[in-house]
């Protein structure tokens, strides 16, 4: 075989070494990457559980998309972080690809292919894994799973209070309250009317919000300075600077009067929100805008009002996303929700939930000639419906009790000669130690 790579040094012979066997290869997921083994898969599919019963109780269904996309669906020219750190490639078949960063274009390409077929409004969720390629100098996660909610076909923003009631529920249901985290909520219609003050072409639109995105990450003069080199005026930028500190709805109205879209929909927003019974959750801010370019209209972020964490979910409105993939437009609006932060915010909180496995039976035969006798109980007790460790070789019962205890087990089933020759097996209750022969027929 050839030199190299994996062969024992030493001069004598070990055991046959496997033909072009390979060095260790390394075991660890990819950078940016996580396994998920059993402990951090039962909280993942908690999480995931949670997201789907609150989707299930708004009336939402369930849809998916491939994780890799045309990379087409992804380029937006507003300079976003999410377009810079895009994971894209091309193919062996020269096609332009990518591991979607999120799930909303996916599901606007899904919308129009599917066209008239389709009966608004749409309510549609989707629990999914979206990817960045970042350089690993920061350090961060290159995957994570997003749930997404998403409302398609309703231009009022009861569509948004009906969002945001979803996501209230959710905090409810894993216990976090009002006092542990809170939504930013505004609307991008102040930055267009705004911009439209100073006849500042549409186009603009976009790139500006993106840009005032990142206005508590970069210094206030990197700010004004990408404002300007998009071509905003100096006294827009002032204007807009201004309106972003503005604190109360009232104080919005002043300064923009009472006749914009904007107020009147921050309005009914707020004024749904007392409806829903959620008002303290939530409270205006004009500030936030959201970083995805194709937000039109409401946008809101969750935050944790301890301040120490990032932005635990983020949604909006974006009535015009369609028809940037050449489909008629559709009024949609939607939000993502991360898996990281929120773990993060339970782990602040202390009450990440405490999950054992869970299993009903252990059974074990205690000879080996009885291992089919001990299979034939395992599959009367799982058509049964019951969960059943079936021990699959002979071992110890102190192997068999320290399994138990392991699994969680809440009965020991052992099946022994004596017992079997009369048709029984033995019962142990492992919590009580409550010990008894049972008929195989009468087991349940
Ligand atoms: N968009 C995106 C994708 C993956 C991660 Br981790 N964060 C953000």
């Amino acid at each position: 075989g050839s030199g190299g790579g994996g062969y024992r040094s030493s001069a004598l012979a070990g055991p046959p070494v496997l033909e072009n066997s390979v060095q260790k290869i390394d075991v660890n997921p990819p950078k940016g990457t996580r396994d998920f083994p059993p402990e951090e898969m039962r909280l993942r599919n908690w999480l995931f559980h949670n997201f789907r019963e609150v989707s299930r109780l708004s009336g939402f269904e369930e849809v998916d998309y491939p994780v890799l996309e045309s990379e087409a669906l992804f380029i937006r020219k507003a300079g976003e972080e999410i377009r810079d750190q895009l994971y894209c490639f091309e193919d062996r078949g020269n096609r332009r690809v990518a591991l979607r960063p999120e799930l909303t274009p996916s599901l606007a390409r899904l919308v129009i292919q599917k066209g008239k077929s389709l009966s608004l409004p749409l309510k549609w969720f989707a629990i999914g894994q979206c990817w960045r390629y970042e350089r690993m100098t920061r350090g961060r996660r290159r995957e994570h799973y997003q749930w997404n909610m998403d409302i398609i076909g309703v231009p009022e923003v009861t569509a948004e209070a009906e969002l945001i009631s979803s996501i209230v529920t959710f905090f409810k249901k894993i216990g976090i309250s009002a006092s542990d985290v809170g939504f930013k909520v505004n609307s991008r219609k102040v930055l267009q009317e705004i911009l439209m003050s100073y006849s500042i072409s549409e186009n603009l639109f976009a790139k500006v919000c993106v840009i005032i995105d990142k206005i508590e990450k970069i210094p206030i003069d990197e700010i004004k300075k990408e404002l300007k080199s998009v071509g905003m005026p100096q006294e827009a930028v002032n204007e807009l600077l201004e309106v972003l500190s503005i604190k109360s709805l009232s104080e919005l109205e002043e300064i923009l009067g009472g006749a914009g879209e904007a107020i009147a929909e921050l309005k009914q927003l707020f004024s749904l929100a007392e409806k829903f019974g959620y008002s303290e959750w939530i409270q205006f801010d004009a500030s936030v805008v959201r970083g995805l370019a194709y937000y039109t209209g409401i946008v809101f972020e969750g935050f944790d009002r301890a301040g120490k964490l990032r932005a635990i979910c983020g949604g909006g409105r974006y009535d015009r996303l369609l028809s940037t993939f050449g489909g008629d437009d559709l009024p949609a609006c939607g939000f993502g929700f991360g898996d990281a932060v929120i773990i993060e915010l339970l782990k602040e909180k202390g009450i990440l939930p405490e999950l054992v496995p869970q299993i009903e039976n252990i059974v074990c035969a205690l000879d080996h000639d009885l291992q089919g006798a001990a299979a034939t109980v395992a599959t009367m007790l799982r058509e049964k419906g019951q969960s059943v460790d079936l021990v699959l070789e002979s071992k110890p019962l102190k192997w068999v009790f320290k399994r138990a205890a392991r699994i969680n087990a809440q009965r020991l089933i052992l099946v022994g000669n004596t017992e079997w020759k009369k048709g029984m097996v033995s019962v142990k209750i492992l919590s009580s130690g409550e010990q008894s022969e049972i008929k195989l027929d009468e087991l349940e």
